[in-house]
């Protein structure tokens, strides 16, 4: 299955709509996306002030990053008349367990669309999820609403969540879909954080999710292409080229065997590069 979207995401940084400061410093940080919060990080008597918070930061530059709405729910009519009224590169629904809410939504906004995988129920369901259609974006994982959920303990190596990870990628993978990693709470923990990338980017994850601007440099370096790994991919596309030159279908470079496939990732990995590289 082939990506839908080629474009960095190793940092998605959550901005509560309701903290001016916060909006005014995301836009000089480093990070592939911002994440626009009106639902956990916002009270409730915050949200009108949330949203206008929002529509004032939204009006200056933000750069390539991209611009995501986390509406306060799958069904409020006040974030989707905002939405609708902002540039941006897509809306997050919080706690979707169906398909028919992405569907939905779909007939809300004209925006791209995230969905939260962040109930037992979501996990369960998250290949009916991914099948909603085109205007489904990717998936964020709420690791925090999960463990709740699953009365879990948040434990260094994410062995209680392990299974709901994968069973997320792998819907979202058999889609062609993006899919973002859990925040890490511990906020000064920053050995935990690089740990935790390193785990979601080996299990396949296109970045993480970040709740403070401290997690944006080690986020954008686990997630991002490794240089010498870039120059590698690089070489087994020019082997490859010359091994179809010469007529072959299978290549061999530094004693591995390279087929399309390889040639497919090597590509990717590239083109990622280049994305990085473009935006920075
Ligand atoms: C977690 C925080 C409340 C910590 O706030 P605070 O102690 O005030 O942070 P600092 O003093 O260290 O801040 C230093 C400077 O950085 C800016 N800052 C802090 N956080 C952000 C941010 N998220 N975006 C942009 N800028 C940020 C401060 O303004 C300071 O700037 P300066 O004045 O220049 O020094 C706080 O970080 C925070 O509110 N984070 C976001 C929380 C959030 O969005 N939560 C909801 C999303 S996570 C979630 O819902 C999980 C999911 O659904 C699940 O189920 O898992
Ligand atoms: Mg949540």
């Amino acid at each position: 299955m082939t990506q839908k979207h080629i474009r960095p995401r190793r940092s998605m940084l959550y901005v509560p709509g309701d903290k001016p400061r916060a909006l005014e410093k995301a836009r000089t940080l480093p990070v592939d996306g911002v994440i626009f919060d009106l639902e956990d990080a916002v009270a409730p008597e915050a949200k009108d002030a949330a949203r206008a918070g929002i529509a004032a930061a939204l009006a200056g530059d933000w750069g390539g990053r991209e611009l995501i709405l986390r509406v306060s729910a799958a069904d409020c009519a006040a974030d989707f008349d905002l939405a609708d009224r902002l540039a941006l590169d897509g809306v997050l629904l919080p706690k979707v367990e169906d398909a028919a809410t992405v569907l939905a939504a779909a007939g809300r906004t004209r925006h791209p669309i995230w969905s939260m995988i962040e109930t037992p129920l979501g996990v369960l369901r998250a290949a009916g999820i991914a099948g909603a259609g085109d205007r489904l974006a990717g998936f964020v994982v709420g690791t925090n609403d999960l463990v709740k959920d699953l009365r879990a303990r948040h434990v260094p190596d994410r062995t209680p969540i392990l299974t709901a990870l994968s069973l997320i990628l792998l819907a979202a993978r058999a889609h062609g879909l993006a899919a973002i990693d859990g925040v890490h709470l511990g906020l000064d923990d920053m050995a935990g954080l690089e740990a935790a990338c390193r785990q979601g980017r080996d299990m396949g994850f296109d970045g993480k999710t970040l709740v403070h601007p401290a997690g944006i440099d080690i986020a954008n370096r686990i997630f991002g292409p490794d240089a010498q790994e870039v120059a590698q991919a690089r070489r087994i596309i020019a082997a490859w080229a010359e091994a179809r030159a010469a007529g072959k279908g299978v290549a061999r470079i530094d004693g591995q065997m390279v087929e399309q496939l390889h040639v497919d990732q090597a590509e990717a990995l590239v083109a990622l590069a280049e994305a990085v590289a473009a935006a920075a």
